[in-house]
């Protein structure tokens, strides 16, 4: 198929584009996409050779390549996205210990209030799209848990802000991001002199509330944020301001649509599988999370939000029997893998008992990629999930508006429900 058809369907459909050539050409298979990693590129979708790739070294095998072409102008040059190499471990480092142990626990509180304020607005007996609903929650998360900024004048900006920003990442604007020739204005058509006003409002705001922050007392403070202000790498330096605003900015980035997306598909599993939804309600009224725990991991599998977690390969690399030429694009198959039938029977059935008291594979469930790029929120995401499941569906009666599952649409790079998961609250 040519080059530009191959990008258009795969842009369009990762899903269904990466299946129909798995399954014309097995689990490793090559593609051309102009503009988007290397332009070549290998598909995989054996788990152990994904194994292989993501315990390959940080130099042959980088991702910050792949997102700095059209991050940067977003993030800034000091994103852990964007990062290659020493600095990028040295920036792992520091911003992976936030993310675990009990302070995760604090944050379950924050999680639940968020889900409560988001229920009081949600319209009774009338058809209402579930995401937008799921973007806001995730976004006061990541606003009170990362930013440390509470419900208030300066969140309300800051928010709006942020939402503008990363709003108009329409397809000029990601066009725009993808290839730096296109980063002017057309006439009358002034996307990037718009995006670049955006930027700069962000920029303003998120540096007052790091100065301001700076001033504070930090050994109170739960937030990530203070937690990256008082840590040091280990040559003894601290995050400057300008690393931390683009650390701030890619956890935004990376964990509120990707979130949200995540829980809208869950919701709409369970709304289109009664027999699931009655087992989890029963399991919760009887306090038990295991039900619920599995449900996150398999919702996660049927419909992982990324399609595929990506490295430019630096050296040739032999994976499996086969040889991979330097300059190559590798994308791991994240969707591919999770619907191997010799692994999941049955793969496009939704079946939490898959995983019930069963840990999932490190290298055959991957929503989360892996090795030294494997995503920060890998834990706080599920988390998160598994608190807003919990308050919504124990206070608030959901049934589906349509009797047919959502098809995912690429927004941007993540896969979202078509529809938004359309839901209607009953009394
Ligand atoms: C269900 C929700 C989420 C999904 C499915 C998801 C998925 C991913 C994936 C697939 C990667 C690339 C991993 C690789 O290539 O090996 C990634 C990286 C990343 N994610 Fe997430 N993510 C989620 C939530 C979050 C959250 C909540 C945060 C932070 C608040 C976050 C922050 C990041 C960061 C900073 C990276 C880059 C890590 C690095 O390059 O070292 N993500 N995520």
């Amino acid at each position: 198929m040519p080059a530009a058809l191959q990008a258009a369907e795969f842009l369009a459909r990762p899903g269904v584009f990466l299946e129909r050539n798995w399954h014309q050409y097995g689990d490793v298979f090559s593609l051309r996409i102009k503009g988007f990693g290397t332009g070549r590129h290998v598909v995989l979708a054996d788990p152990a050779m994904i194994e292989q790739v993501f315990k390959g070294s940080p130099t042959d095998l980088r991702l910050g390549e792949v997102a700095d072409k059209f991050l940067t102008p977003i993030t800034g040059p000091s994103s852990l996205l964007v990062l290659d190499g020493d600095e990028h471990l040295a920036h792992r480092r520091l911003i992976l210990p936030p993310f675990h142990g009990e302070r995760m626990l604090a944050y379950a509180g924050i999680m639940a209030e968020a889900t409560d304020r988001s229920i009081e607005r949600w319209p009774l007996d009338e058809p209402f799209a579930l995401r937008p609903r799921m973007a806001d929650i995730t976004m006061e998360v990541v606003m009170r848990t990362v930013f440390g900024v509470e419900q208030g004048h300066r969140y309300q900006e800051l928010s709006a802000a942020l939402l503008t920003l990363l709003g108009n990442t329409n397809v000029a604007n990601v066009l725009s991001l993808a290839f730096p020739r296109l980063r002017r204005d057309f006439g009358p058509i002034r996307t990037w002199s718009n995006f670049q006003r955006d930027k700069a409002r962000v920029d303003t705001l998120l540096n007052a509330e790091i100065a301001r922050r700076r001033q504070s007392d930090l050994d109170d403070r739960e937030d990530i944020l203070s937690m990256l202000l008082l840590a040091n790498r280990r040559d003894g330096a601290k995050l400057s301001d300008d690393e931390l605003h683009d650390e701030l900015i890619t956890m935004l980035l990376a964990g509120h649509e990707t979130t949200a997306s995540a829980l809208a598909w869950t919701f709409d599993l369970l709304l289109h599988h009664p027999e699931v939804l009655a087992t989890l309600q029963d399991s919760l009224r009887r306090g038990d999370d295991s039900y619920l725990e599995a449900t996150v991991q398999e919702a996660l599998r049927l419909r992982p939000v990324v399609a595929t977690s990506q490295r430019i390969l630096h050296a040739p690399m032999a994976v499996g029997d086969h040889e991979l030429p330097s300059g190559i694009t590798i994308l791991a198959g994240i969707w591919l893998v999770h619907r191997r039938p010799d692994i999941y029977p049955d793969p496009l059935a939704f079946r939490p008992e898959r995983f019930l008291n069963k840990r999932p594979g490190t290298y055959t469930w991957i929503p989360f990629g892996g090795g030294v790029r494997r995503c920060i929120g890998a834990n706080f995401a599920p988390m998160e999930m598994k608190v807003v499941l919990r308050q919504v569906l124990t206070q608030v009666n959901l049934t589906a508006a349509s009797p047919k599952l959502e098809r995912p649409v690429n927004r941007v790079v993540l896969l979202a429900p078509r529809h938004g998961t359309m839901a209607i609250r009953r009394r």
